[in-house]
């Protein structure tokens, strides 16, 4: 299959490298097209061309993602497809300028150093080539799972922007202390911070902005905490632990509304 990925940034590499394809990209900024095609094999080719492929995949910034669909569907022959990490925005516009074609979208839940992991995948119209894509994501590793747009944009406000915002806000809360003062919990956090604000920052601006109720709660949550009393505080505390056994029942939802009564 050929294949030519537009946004030539960490995931469009990942997909590159993941799928078994003759590569060519196309970028906004035409150097990181030609830095791509030159590490992982393949060519550079103009972001407004008109040479077809079997396959164009989508991996521009999320606030984007519609737009590139529409800008660039009469570039595919067989699929679209992206891996942009929101998903209503690029289906609705995939099912609107790629009628009667494959269509599938992607959401690697890792950063590329990170993987391989799960991948959250919507199959909106499936056939040859977005099966081989599936077979390969597999075959490096991959657990890709079956959701809905609706169910895995949801699902964002929790495991990304919340997420994100709670581990940001103790990184800006956070005082310098001697790492001697370090207790388990407090360095698994002061990892995670680390972790986080180690991406690019626009990639999280872009999260906040598309899933921003996440954030909201756990604003909601964290004002609750610091305004409990010593009683109030331990129903708060209780309400998390009852949430965090039934997950051990192989209840798998994080996703916890209203913490607060
Ligand atoms: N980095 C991660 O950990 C990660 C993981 C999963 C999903 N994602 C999602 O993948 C998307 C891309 O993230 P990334 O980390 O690769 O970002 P990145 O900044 O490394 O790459 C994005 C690339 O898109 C290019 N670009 C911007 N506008 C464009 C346009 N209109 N047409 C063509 N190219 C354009 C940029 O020049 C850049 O090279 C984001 O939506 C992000 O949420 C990121
Ligand atoms: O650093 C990691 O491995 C991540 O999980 C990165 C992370 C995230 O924190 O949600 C960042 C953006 C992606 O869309 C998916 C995953």
């Amino acid at each position: 299959m050929d294949l030519l990925i537009v946004g030539a940034g960490a995931m469009g590499r990942w997909f590159g490298r993941t799928v078994d394809a003759d590569l060519a990209f196309a970028d906004a900024d035409p150097e990181r097209a030609t830095a791509a095609a030159d590490d992982l094999g393949g060519r550079a080719v103009p972001l407004d061309g008109d040479e077809q492929f079997d396959v164009v995949c989508l991996a521009v910034p999320m606030r984007l993602a519609a737009e590139a669909v529409d800008a660039n569907a009469h570039r595919a022959t067989d699929v679209m497809c992206d891996v942009t990490g929101s998903m209503a925005a690029p289906v609705a516009a995939m099912r609107e300028h790629f009628d009667g074609h494959e269509r599938l979208s992607l959401h690697p839940l890792f950063a590329p150093q990170n993987g391989p992991g799960n991948v959250a995948a919507v199959v909106d119209e499936s056939g040859p080539l977005t099966d081989a894509i599936l077979a390969d994501l597999d075959s490096a590793g991959n657990h890709v799972f079956e959701t809905t747009p609706e169910e895995h944009d949801r699902a964002m406000e929790t495991v990304q922007a919340a997420t994100h915002a709670a581990v940001l806000s103790f990184g800006l809360a956070a005082d310098n202390v001697r790492d001697e003062f370090a207790t388990p919990v407090s360095a698994a956090l002061d990892e995670l911070v680390a972790s986080v604000s180690g991406g690019t920052p626009r990639v999280y601006a872009d999260i906040q902005s598309s899933f921003g109720d996440g954030t909201d709660r756990v604003a909601d949550a964290a004002r609750a905490l610091a305004m409990a009393d010593p009683e109030t505080f331990a129903d708060l505390y209780r309400t998390v632990a009852r949430s965090d056994t039934s997950k051990d029942g192989n209840e798998h939802e994080t996703d916890k509304h209203d913490p607060v009564e």
